[in-house]
């Protein structure tokens, strides 16, 4: 089965988040069950392929043409398509998003001309199920972005009939909603948790799309995302100090102290790791901080995103020297420093469609402090291997926090380690999908 999986990002070439790391990791995974699996991204200008051919489309009625690159990685072939407005530093943020990924999916409908099927991931790919003439899988990663056009941009760019405008297909509330098209157009729709995939069928989690998930429940499957295992090894990272394993953990304790060291801070030492955003919960991270101080608790933050965040968090830095430390940076060492070094890793999400950091820092042995929410409460055994807390409040973070230490870090970490993250099982549970879809 040849399987092309369109979306922006994908580890080790472009990543922003845990998307890049499933795309990375999935093709790896199916590769054992007979499925052929190619990575499409855009063609960002900092990254190096080759040339391997050209691809022709018609975007606002003209035809164009964008140079198609491969790379290999892993065992993985990624094609890149050099469709303009990639060639900036960043890869999403720009005032033309909407329109540069709609041209990109545009013209990977004609690459997926190739494969038996397109698995396109989240709203930047989410045009293909409608438009490739593939069956085509859709995973939701996140809900929270959509893909909001006006519809006269829409029908120009993509030159679709307006016939689809109605409240069946594309529209939503007197906009093109390029997430629901890829809902509605795909033969199976999956996201990265059971337990997300019950909670997008509510109002409280749905953000407006509950009622399109609900219609299309049928054909919507929650498959937990793994990790992938050779990039996330305690005994294998060179980003630490010593290797170390469950076997033989004093490896960790060199971890920790470099962690300390790289940061001012010393312990019980509580992180977070993660991409600034309102969906995180740092709201509560930051108010519970003047308690966590007199509790004696030491806080480094590590991210990048929303700018009233960090500033936010600047400040608290600021009021609190030698206490809180707040890293805007994206650093993959820091990182994994801090999932191994630090006492507790902090996911108090409002929501999370599955969460990789949680896993990341339980396969590290430092168990995760996290909100019973989506694929937290999927991956997290309560009080066994970390601890979840119910209340979006501080009140609820403190209470986590408490009882963690109550039960005892060092403990749950190392049952944290026992856990089986690995992609196998998902992997087959995709390929049921894909065969479903193809049908
Ligand atoms: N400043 C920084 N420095 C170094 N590394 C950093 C970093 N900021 C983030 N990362 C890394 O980015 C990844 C974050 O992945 P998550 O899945 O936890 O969240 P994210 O919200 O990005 O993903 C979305 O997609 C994934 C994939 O489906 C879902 O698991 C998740 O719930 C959903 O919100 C981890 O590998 C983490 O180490």
């Amino acid at each position: 089965m040849k399987v092309l999986m369109v979306a922006p990002e994908a580890y080790p070439l472009v990543k922003v988040g845990g998307l890049a790391d499933v795309v990375g990791a999935l093709p790896k995974a199916l590769r054992p069950l007979g499925v052929e699996a190619t990575v499409l991204l855009p063609w960002h200008r900092f990254v190096e392929a080759q040339r391997v051919g050209e691809v022709a489309y018609a975007f606002a009625g003209q035809e164009e043409r964008a140079p198609l690159g491969e790379r290999w990685e892993g065992g993985v072939r990624f094609l890149l398509l050099g469709v303009p407005g990639f060639e900036r530093d960043r890869v999403y943020g720009y005032h033309d998003d909407v329109e540069r990924y709609l041209r990109f999916a545009v013209a990977a409908g004609r690459v997926a001309l190739g494969f038996d099927l397109v698995h396109a991931h989240d709203w930047t790919a989410a045009l293909l199920p409608l438009t490739a003439r593939v069956p085509a899988v859709y995973t939701i990663h996140n809900l929270a972005h959509q893909g909001l056009v006006d519809p006269a941009l829409f029908f120009h760019w993509t030159g679709l009939p307006w016939s689809l405008f109605h409240m069946e297909a594309l529209e939503f509330y007197g906009q093109v909603n390029l997430m629901k098209g890829g809902i509605v157009f795909a033969r199976a729709v999956t996201t990265v948790s059971p337990s997300y995939a019950e909670e997008i069928q509510t109002p409280e989690f749905g953000m407006g799309l509950d009622g399109v998930l609900r219609r299309h429940a049928g054909k919507l499957f929650g498959i937990l995302n793994g990790l992938d295992l050779e990039v996330f090894d305690p005994a294998k990272d060179p980003h630490l100090p010593a290797p170390y394993s469950r076997e033989d953990v004093r490896g960790k304790a060199l971890a920790q102290k470099a962690l300390w060291e790289r940061t001012g801070l010393k312990g019980p030492l509580l992180a977070y790791v993660g991409r600034l955003d309102g969906q995180k919960g740092l709201d509560l991270i930051l108010k519970a901080v003047p308690r966590l101080k007199e509790l004696g608790f030491y806080l480094l933050v590590q991210g990048v995103g929303n700018e009233g965040l960090a500033q936010a968090l600047r400040q608290v830095e600021e009021e609190n020297p030698g206490f809180v430390r707040f890293v805007e940076a994206y650093d993959e060492a820091l990182a994994r420093l801090a999932y191994a070094g630090a006492d507790a890793l902090l996911v108090p999400s409002r929501f999370e469609p599955c969460g990789l950091v949680q896993m990341i820092a339980q396969r590290y042995g430092t168990p995760p402090v996290a909100r019973a929410v989506g694929g937290l409460k999927d991956t997290i055994e309560d009080g066994r291997t970390g601890v979840l807390f119910q209340t979006y409040h501080p009140e609820g973070l403190l209470y986590g926090v408490l009882r963690l230490f109550r039960l005892g870090p060092e403990a749950l970490g190392l049952r944290g380690m026992e856990k089986d993250f690995s992609w196998e099982r998902s992997a087959r549970a995709y390929l049921e999908v894909y065969r479903k879809a193809l049908g």
